[in-house]
C-alpha cells in the first residue's frame, strides 16, 4: 500500500514500511508512536513502546520530535543499549561460568578496543604451534609491525551468527599495517588468521574477566541468554507490547534473530527501512534480512514522497534507482546538479562561490579523504593570508575585536547555529548590564540587513554595523585600512572565518547517514563514476554509499572528480541532466 508520513495505520498490526531517502520515515515513526500512545490500551506506567534506532544521534532526533510529554511512554535506544538495559544487565548472573565474566566489574558497554597487554597475554598463554612463518607466535610478539597488523585484525571483530550458532569473527582484510616511512605493508597470512580465529573466545575472556564489555559483546551475551532462558523474551514482550525498528536494512543477523524471536508471540513489531541505503555490510548488516522480513501484504507499505530535495535532485536520484520512483515535494527553486572536475581546493571554492557563501558540507568515502579535505581547505594559503592581512592591517584594536567575532556570529546564524552566534556577541557585551539582551538585539538587526552586505565589500558590513551596534566603532581616514575595507569582499573574509571556525564541515558519508544538509559536495571516486554511468544499487554497496551521500542534499548537489574521461562524461550525460564544469 502507498502511504505517507501522516497515514494512521492500524496500531494492532505489525508493519513493514519501505521508502527512499527524505521520504519522512522518521516522521512516520514519530507519528505512529504518538498515535499508538494516544489510543492504545496496552500501555501503562510500566508497559512501554520500544523504539530501536541505529545511532545515538537518531535516538536524540526521535526523542526531540516526540516531545517531553510523551517520551516517558517510549524507550528509544540503539539495539545495543536496549539489550544491555533489558537483557544483559538484569540477567548477567545467568551467563555461563565458562565465559569468566567478572560481573562485579560490569559497567556499561564501550566501543571495541584492543589492549596490547591483553593481546600479548592471550598469545603467550595459547598453544599456537600451527602458526607458520612469517607469522609464528614469536614473530608476532617480537615484531611491532606484525603486532600492529594483529591489533587491526582484532579491532575488526564482530559477532557472527549462522545456523543457531554464534561466534566472534574478524575481517582478514584488516590484518595489515603500512609503514609510514617506507610504505611497506605487513600482513598476516589467512591460513594463520584461521588458526587465531579459533582462539578468539579465549582472547575475549581476558577482557570480560577485567570488566571490559563492548557493543559486540552485548549482542553475543544477549543471544546466549535469550537462547538459554526464553523466559527473558516473555518478560520483554510483557514490558514492550510494541516494538518499532528504524533503519532495518542495516540490521545484523544476531539482531534479526532477536527481533524474530520477540515477534513470535504477542508483540507488535514494525520495521522501517530502505534497502538502497544499506551501507553497513562491513559490520555484518545484511540487506536480505529486510527483504525477508515477512508481514501480510496488507501491512507492507511504501512511501513515495521525497520532502528533502529539490525536483532536480530527486529526478537525478530517480535515474539512479530502479525500484522506487520518488515524487518531489520540496517546492524550492530548482538548481541543476553539478559535476565539478579539477583540483579539490579549487572545486570547493568554486562550489562555495556558486552557493553565495552558504555552508557546504563535503561528504567523503572515508576518514582519510575527509581529513585531507579539512586540512587542505583549512590550510589553503590564500584564505588564511586574507585573514592574517585583515588582522595585520587594521590598527584599531577595538574595531578589529568587533568585526571578526561579528562576522563569525553572522555566519553561524545564517547556518542556523543561533546559540553559538549569540554567545560570540554576548562576549562582546560582557561588561554591559544585560549582555544576552544586547546580543539578541544586535544579531537580529544585523541579520535583517544581511542582503545588503553579503554580496558587498567589508565596508558595507562595517556600515551596517554602525546602525545597530550599541557601541560606536572607530571610523576611517584615507589610506590602506580604508582601501582594504573597500576592496575586500565580505564574502571572501567570511569564507575564511567559516573555515577557521570549522563551520564548514567535512565528514564521511557514514557519519552523514540520516542527516541532511542544504548544500552538499561529494568527493567522488571511480565507484561514483560507475554509479552515475551504470547504477546497480542492488548488488553494489559502494554505489549505495554514494547514493546515500547524494540524497543528503536539500538544495544544491555538487559532485567532485579529480579527472573525468570524455567517454565517462558522455555516458553520464546520456543518463542525467547535469552541468559538467572543468576547472583549470
Ligand atoms: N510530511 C512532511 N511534510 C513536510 N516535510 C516533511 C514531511 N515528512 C518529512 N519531512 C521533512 O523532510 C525531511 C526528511 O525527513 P526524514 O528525515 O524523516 O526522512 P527519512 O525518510 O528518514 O530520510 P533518510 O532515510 O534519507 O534519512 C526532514 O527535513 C523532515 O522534517
Amino acid at each position: 500500500m502507498i502511504i505517507n508520513a501522516q497515514t494512521k495505520l492500524d496500531i494492532n498490526q505489525g508493519f513493514k514500511v519501505e521508502a527512499g531517502p527524505g521520504a519522512g520515515k522518521t516522521e512516520f515513526l514519530v507519528n505512529h508512536i504518538k498515535h499508538v500512545i494516544q489510543i492504545s490500551e496496552k500501555l501503562n506506567r510500566t508497559r512501554k513502546i520500544a523504539c530501536i534506532t541505529y545511532t545515538n544521534t537518531a535516538v536524540e532526533t526521535v526523542l526531540k520530535r516526540l516531545g517531553k510529554s510523551v517520551s516517558n511512554r517510549v524507550d528509544v535506544s540503539t539495539i545495543h543499549s536496549f539489550l544491555y538495559k533489558n537483557v544483559v544487565k538484569p540477567y548477567c548472573y545467568f551467563l555461563p561460568k565458562e565465559y569468566e565474566v567478572n560481573i562485579q566489574k560490569f559497567k556499561g558497554h564501550n566501543d571495541p578496543i584492543v589492549i596490547n597487554a591483553y593481546m600479548r597475554k592471550w598469545l603467550e598463554n595459547t598453544d599456537l604451534k600451527g602458526l607458520k612463518n612469517p607469522n609464528t607466535k614469536n614473530q608476532i610478539l617480537r615484531m611491532p609491525d606484525q603486532s600492529k597488523a594483529l591489533q587491526n585484525w582484532l579491532l575488526s571483530m564482530k559477532t557472527f551468527y549462522e545456523s543457531n550458532n554464534i561466534e566472534f569473527h574478524c575481517d582478514h582484510n584488516k590484518a595489515k599495517t603500512t609503514d609510514p616511512n617506507s610504505e611497506n605493508i605487513t600482513r598476516i597470512r589467512n591460513s594463520n588468521l584461521n588458526i587465531l580465529q579459533e582462539e578468539l573466545l579465549n582472547y575475549k575472556k581476558i577482557y570480560w574477566k577485567n570488566g571490559h564489555i563492548d557493543h559486540e559483546d552485548i549482542l553475543f551475551f544477549s543471544y546466549i541468554l535469550i537462547k538459554k532462558y526464553p523466559f527473558i523474551l516473555t518478560i520483554l514482550r510483557a514490558k514492550y507490547p510494541y516494538f518499532f525498528i528504524d533503519e532495518f536494512q542495516d540490521t545484523s543477523q544476531v539482531q534479526a534473530f532477536i527481533i524474530d524471536e520477540i515477534k513470535k508471540e504477542k508483540c507488535i513489531v514494525g520495521v522501517i527501512g530502505d534497502k538502497a541505503q544499506s551501507i553497513y555490510g562491513f559490520q555484518g548488516a545484511q540487506v536480505s534480512l529486510f527483504e525477508n522480513f515477512k508481514v501480510d501484504q496488507l501491512n507492507s507499505h511504501t512511501i513515495l514522497e521525497n520532502h528533502r530535495s529539490t525536483y532536480q535532485i530527486v529526478t537525478f536520484l530517480n535515474n539512479i534507482r530502479k525500484d522506487i520512483n520518488q515524487k518531489h515535494c520540496n517546492e524550492e527553486e530548482n538548481i541543476p546538479v553539478s559535476i565539478l572536475v579539477g583540483e579539490r581546493n579549487k572545486v570547493f571554492l568554486e562550489a562555495t562561490s556558486i552557493c553565495n557563501n552558504e555552508l557546504i558540507t563535503s561528504l567523503s568515502r572515508d576518514n582519510i579523504i575527509s581529513n585531507a579535505m579539512k586540512n587542505s581547505i583549512e590550510g589553503n594559503n590564500l584564505d588564511k593570508k586574507l585573514l592574517e592581512k585583515f588582522k595585520e592591517i587594521d590598527s584599531s584594536k577595538q574595531r578589529k575585536n568587533f568585526i571578526f567575532p561579528l562576522i563569525q556570529a553572522v555566519e553561524l546564524a545564517v547556518n542556523t547555529k543561533y546559540k553559538e552566534a549569540l554567545k560570540k556577541i554576548e562576549w562582546l557585551y560582557r561588561e554591559n548590564e544585560n549582555p544576552k539582551k544586547h546580543a539578541l538585539y544586535t544579531l537580529s538587526n544585523i541579520i535583517n540587513n544581511y542582503s545588503q552586505f553579503k554580496q558587498g565589500a567589508l565596508m558595507d558590513f562595517y556600515n551596517a554595523l554602525s546602525d545597530v551596534l550599541d557601541v560606536k566603532l572607530p571610523g576611517f581616514r584615507k589610506g590602506k585600512i580604508k582601501d582594504f575595507y573597500e576592496n575586500t569582499m565580505y564574502h571572501d573574509l567570511a569564507i575564511c572565518v567559516n573555515i577557521v571556525d570549522d563551520i564548514s564541515s567535512h565528514i564521511t558519508i557514514h557519519k552523514a547517514k540520516g542527516d541532511e544538509f542544504e548544500n552538499v559536495l561529494i568527493i567522488g571516486n571511480k565507484d561514483t563514476v560507475n554509479l552515475l554511468k551504470q547504477p546497480d544499487l542492488e548488488n553494489n554497496e559502494e554505489q549505495r554509499i554514494f547514493y546515500v551521500a547524494m540524497s543528503r542534499a536539500e538544495k544544491r548537489l555538487f559532485i567532485h572528480f579529480d579527472h573525468l574521461s570524455d567517454i565517462d562524461e558522455k555516458s553520464i550525460k546520456k543518463l542525467h541532466d547535469v552541468d559538467i564544469m572543468r576547472l583549470q
